[in-house]
């Protein structure tokens, strides 16, 4: 079998596939048209988030026989053709759910302290400690939306940190819930009584624009969201408004609507845009939740068992 790489993964992988004899061609971050034009030799794509794997792919994939996305996001697949073509598609849950969830302490930390603000102060040349009074997570309460791998993670940090953690999660019910500081409760009270609102969800038709104008206008004052998951799940008109207003107390954000590295990325070093960029209380990332070494080393193992498996190698 023919294997073909689309992003910058684990050796892990490497080393599996040369361990199971297949042969493995890298492209990285083709566009979908390229994608196109080159997979019909492959029986098996091994990819992350990029590029959107649309009809005009799948239908030039006349060999394909699996997808493997070492993340665990797939909104980037159109699933029902896939389906359609008995294509499988298996994903890597849970494999960066320590990554994501560090990067979440540490972004709650950041707008906490001011850090951005605090140090890009200092490198213009003004050194004033007092100007950058910060506010620490203990008895502060953390709403999670979404209580899959990320989300528990999330909570067990949070408990660490003396936060009181409440949970929402449409699919689960209290006794789902393993650990016993995390409150199972209704959106609503995630949304009103939470001082850091943090999103684990898919991005789907239910979650898009999850956090709108209304919902933003309920929550407490000097709130902050966290948004390691999708972009549009939060409405970037209505956290501009709310954050400049002052009626939020920050954002920080690991993606973002428009953001091309979630499907649809062609080259490295893209340029980005956005008005939350003028706003000095919306701190970003560029989609690096899952990246560590750990992480993808792990993801790297799940690919290669996944293969295994699934043609009983
Ligand atoms: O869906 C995921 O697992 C994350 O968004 C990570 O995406 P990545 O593979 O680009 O790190």
């Amino acid at each position: 079998m023919k294997a073909l790489m689309v992003d910058y993964m684990s050796e892990v992988i490497d080393e599996g596939l040369k361990d199971l004899g297949i042969e493995l061609d890298k492209e990285m971050l083709p566009t979908s048209e390229r994608l196109a034009s080159i997979i019909a030799p492959y029986d098996i794509l091994i990819m992350r988030v990029d590029p959107f794997i649309n009809k005009e792919v799948l239908d030039a994939a006349t060999n394909l026989k699996a997808i493997f996305v070492g993340s665990t996001g797939t909104n980037h697949i159109d699933k029902e053709y896939a389906n359609e073509k008995n294509i499988p598609i298996f994903n890597s849950p849970g494999q960066n759910a320590n990554a994501v969830a560090e990067l979440v302490i540490a972004k709650v930390l950041d707008l906490y302290r001011n850090t951005v603000q605090a140090q890009n102060e200092v490198k213009g040349g003004i050194w004033n400690k007092y100007r950058w009074i910060g506010r620490e997570m203990r008895n502060k309460t953390m709403g999670i939306i979404g209580f899959g791998a990320i989300g528990r993670r999330v909570a067990e940090f949070a408990n660490v940190f003396h936060m009181n953690v409440i949970a929402y999660d449409p699919f689960l019910k209290p006794e789902d819930i393993k650990q016993e500081y995390v409150k199972l409760t209704t959106l609503d009270e995630v949304i009103e009584n939470s001082d850091v609102v943090t999103l684990h969800v898919p991005l789907t038709p239910d979650t898009k624009d999850m956090f709108n104008d209304e919902s933003m206008a309920r929550m407490k004052d000097g709130a902050i969201i966290i948004n390691a998951a999708r972009g549009g799940i939060v409405n970037e008109e209505a956290l501009y408004k709310y954050i400049k207003n002052g009626k939020l107390g920050g954002a920080n954000l690991d993606t973002i609507s428009n953001e091309l590295g979630s499907g649809g990325l062609d080259t490295m070093d893209v340029p980005v845009e956005s008005p939350l960029f003028e706003l000095d209380r919306v701190y970003v990332t560029p989609h690096i939740g899952g990246s560590t070494i750990d992480a993808q080393d792990d993801i790297g193992a799940v690919v290669i068992n996944n293969l295994k498996t699934h043609f009983n190698l």
